[in-house]
């Protein structure tokens, strides 16, 4: 199959499951996020999505490839809202513009990264695919955008597809082939990675959530079982039930995890206590989620098993062989790719 964004956080994940499972991903990305080491051994082709000649050309050297996992889209929300015309071109026309061309090629086939994003706050706390959506950046509505176009041309015979709403990933690759490119990312985890080597006490933004310790909560989901549901999604394709060929899925533990939840996990992993403080609320946050996962489960036959813990070693494992692994001195643990 070919991963867009196969050499991202996710889709670099998405290329390994693939591999640990047998089938052979073909990477298309333009490495403006993605890096060039998480392609090392793996089929790559360097371009954009919407790049007609790239595609035609990937076509030609794998004209057997089935589906498309299109993960590649910009995903930082304040950027989105800083540049919400950018975001729109690259998340939104940019997949018009591949959907054409490989249906064009033959694939009808297209498994797409969506968002808990899409959700409204209200809709909270556990969501199910069909809670009322109310996107909250230009990035969530670009995701709601996405989805609807995919639905219109399923619903016109152009192809199926099926959408998986990630929850909050976290964690590597446990074999420490790919992780999260930055070295101190901007959601939760690389806060407290950063509080751990020193940088200041973490601040828990915000006590007087309506939660059950005050913090916010989130559905945290494994970055590795965020993949395997993919290779899930891709096996059971045509068994999978839609309306009109399209259906949205949600990918989540099916918890919720508070933020001091989490700094407790996190202590009890590295055994250390980390340095807290309470501080007021983010601008533009929310309580927070979690996920139904029963349409996982019923049709995807996917649940995670991974937990949070497991995600906070693997951020931990990840972190210490990222530079060597971003400079390709080292490439991955146990069992990692060989040449594709
Ligand atoms: O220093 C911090 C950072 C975060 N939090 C809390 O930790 C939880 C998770 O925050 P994240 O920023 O990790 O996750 P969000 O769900 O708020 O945002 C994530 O999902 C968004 C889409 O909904 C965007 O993709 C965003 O970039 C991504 O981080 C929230 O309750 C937040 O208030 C803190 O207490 N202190």
């Amino acid at each position: 199959m070919l991963v867009t964004g196969g050499a991202g956080y996710i889709g670099a994940s998405v290329a390994s499951a693939c591999l640990d499972a047998g089938h052979t991903p073909i990477i298309l990305d333009d490495l403006s996020a993605g890096v060039h080491a998480f392609t090392s051994g793996r089929q790559f082709f360097a371009g954009d999505v919407a790049d007609g000649a790239v595609l035609a050309e990937v076509f030609a050297a794998h004209p057997d490839i089935a589906a498309v996992v299109h993960c590649a889209a910009q995903a930082v929300v304040p950027e989105s809202v800083a540049h919400p015309l950018e975001y729109y071109h690259s998340n939104v026309a940019k997949t018009v513009e591949l959907v054409e061309q490989v249906a064009r090629h033959g694939c009808r086939r297209v498994l797409v990264s969506s968002s808990a994003a899409v959700y409204g706050p209200a809709a909270g706390p556990a969501v199910s695919e069909s809670s009322p959506l109310a996107p909250a950046s230009p990035y969530a509505r670009s995701k709601v955008m996405v989805e609807q176009v995919l639905a219109d041309a399923a619903a016109a015979g152009v192809l199926r597809a099926i959408a998986l709403r990630y929850f909050n990933p976290i964690g590597a690759d446990p074999k420490l082939r790919t992780g999260q490119q930055a070295r101190e990312p901007g959601a939760v985890l690389g806060r407290l990675l950063a509080a751990q080597r020193g940088a200041g006490p973490f601040i828990i933004a915000g006590t007087d959530w309506p939660t059950r310790d005050g913090t916010g909560l989130r559905d945290y989901v494994h970055v590795w079982d965020v993949a395997r549901a993919h290779v899930r999604a891709l096996e059971r394709f045509d068994d999978v039930p839609s309306r009109n060929g399209f259906v949205a899925v949600n990918i989540g533990t099916g918890a919720g995890t508070t933020v001091r939840e989490l700094i407790r996990a996190f202590e009890a992993v590295t055994g250390e206590p980390l340095p807290v403080r309470e501080g007021p609320r983010r601008p533009g946050d929310v309580a927070g989620a979690y996920a139904r996962v029963d349409r996982a489960d019923r049709l995807l036959h996917w649940h995670a098993q991974l937990s949070v813990s497991d995600g906070i070693r693997d951020t931990l494992s990840w972190r210490r062989v990222r530079d060597a692994v971003l400079n390709g001195a080292r490439r991955g643990g146990a069992g990692a790719a060989k040449g594709a």
